[in-house]
């Protein structure tokens, strides 16, 4: 089975610009939903862009389940592509309908297939009793369901999604993302997403892929980017930790500590003197200098509330060690 989306090695440059994306690889199944997550400017959306069709490829090859459809002197149309876009700004026709927007990508087809399509799409983001509004009267989770329905009725081969949360508030991102995915494996949808917001990519994605400067760092599940990272930029981008001076086998290196690594234990005669604290709810975020000087991060359950300046007891609790060379000089 040839693979849903194979991008193979593209390259690409804007004009008069450095490759923005370089050699970039990535590979999606059928029914897999894939996330680029980095930081910004590191080339997310060319590289959505490039698979969309509106940009025209320098090098290597993107096939849909096994037809090339973007090559070097060859681009396939984006209308002809079977592929759907949902963009942050939810672009919704503001003089039609929801039922009126969701059958906009279903002009051609029979009216009673049409009516049926778009009935089931508003079942499936639960919005059928909202069938005959109009977009300003929804809110923005309302719009962004409906632009993914939109999308979503005319049976792309693959739904692209840029930023699609970035203009909702965090609570609702991350509820919606897990909405989101449910809909598109329901639908058994291959889906590539784009953020710079890792709740975002761990709720939505089975598999995202750290990039930086035009490729592809680590491709993984989100559970081996936060705890096996491959790289210092991984271990850096993802998540919170420090890196601390150490030595495995003799060789000095630096070892990533999460905030969940070190844990606060009232016995323990390791001390560490708390530098600054972050309440997080149900926990504290807190930032606590060593008696040797190195500073650590430390998740603690919130009803240990401990004053800046405080000496509080810590043990570590590493299951795994991850470590890194320790930099010479220029290098990152
Ligand atoms: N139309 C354009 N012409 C020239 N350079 C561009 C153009 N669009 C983007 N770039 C440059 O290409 C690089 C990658 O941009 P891109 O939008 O793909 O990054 P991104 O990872 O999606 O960033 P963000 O998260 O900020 O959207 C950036 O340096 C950007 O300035």
């Amino acid at each position: 089975m040839p693979f849903a989306l194979d991008v193979e090695s593209i390259s690409f440059s804007y004009p008069g610009s450095g490759p923005v994306a370089d050699g970039f690889t990535l590979r999606l199944e059928d029914g897999e939903i894939g996330c680029l997550l980095g930081p910004s400017g590191c080339g997310k959306t060319t590289v959505l862009r490039c698979v969309a069709g509106l940009e025209a490829i320098d090098a290597g090859e993107i096939r849909l389940h096994g037809a090339v459809v973007s090559r070097p002197g060859m681009t396939q149309a984006p209308e002809t592509r079977r592929v759907g876009v949902v963009f942050q700004d939810y672009a919704l026709f503001p003089h039609l309908t929801v039922e009126g927007n969701v059958a906009f990508g279903l002009r051609g087809a029979a009216k009673a297939s049409r009516a049926e399509r778009v009935r089931e799409l508003l079942a499936a983001i639960g919005l059928e009793a909202w069938a005959t509004r109009y977009p300003h009267e929804l809110s923005g989770g309302q719009k962004q369901r409906v632009a993914l329905a939109r999308a979503l009725a005319p049976r792309p081969q693959l739904l692209l999604l840029d930023e699609p949360f970035s203009n909702l508030d965090v609570d609702l991102r991350e509820r919606l993302s897990l909405e989101v995915r449910s809909i598109l494996k329901a639908q058994g949808m291959t889906a590539l997403l784009v953020t710079h917001d890792q709740h975002e990519a761990f709720a939505m994605a089975d598999a995202v892929g750290v990039m930086r400067r035009g490729r592809v760092e680590q491709w993984d599940t989100a559970y081996n980017l936060y705890h096996r990272p491959a790289t210092r930029f991984v271990a850096d981008f993802v998540g919170e930790g420090v890196l601390v001076d150490s030595e495995v086998d003799g060789q000095p290196v630096s070892q990533l500590l999460r905030p969940d690594d070190v844990l606060h234990d009232d016995e323990s005669p390791v001390k560490g003197e708390v530098l600054k604290k972050a309440f997080r709810g149900a926990e504290f975020l807190y930032t606590l200098r060593l008696d040797d000087g190195k500073q650590v991060l430390s998740l603690v359950p919130s009803h240990h509330n401990h004053a800046i300046g405080e000496r509080i007891g810590v043990k570590l609790d590493v299951d795994h060690v991850v470590a890194f060379p320790r930099l010479s000089g220029s290098d990152d």
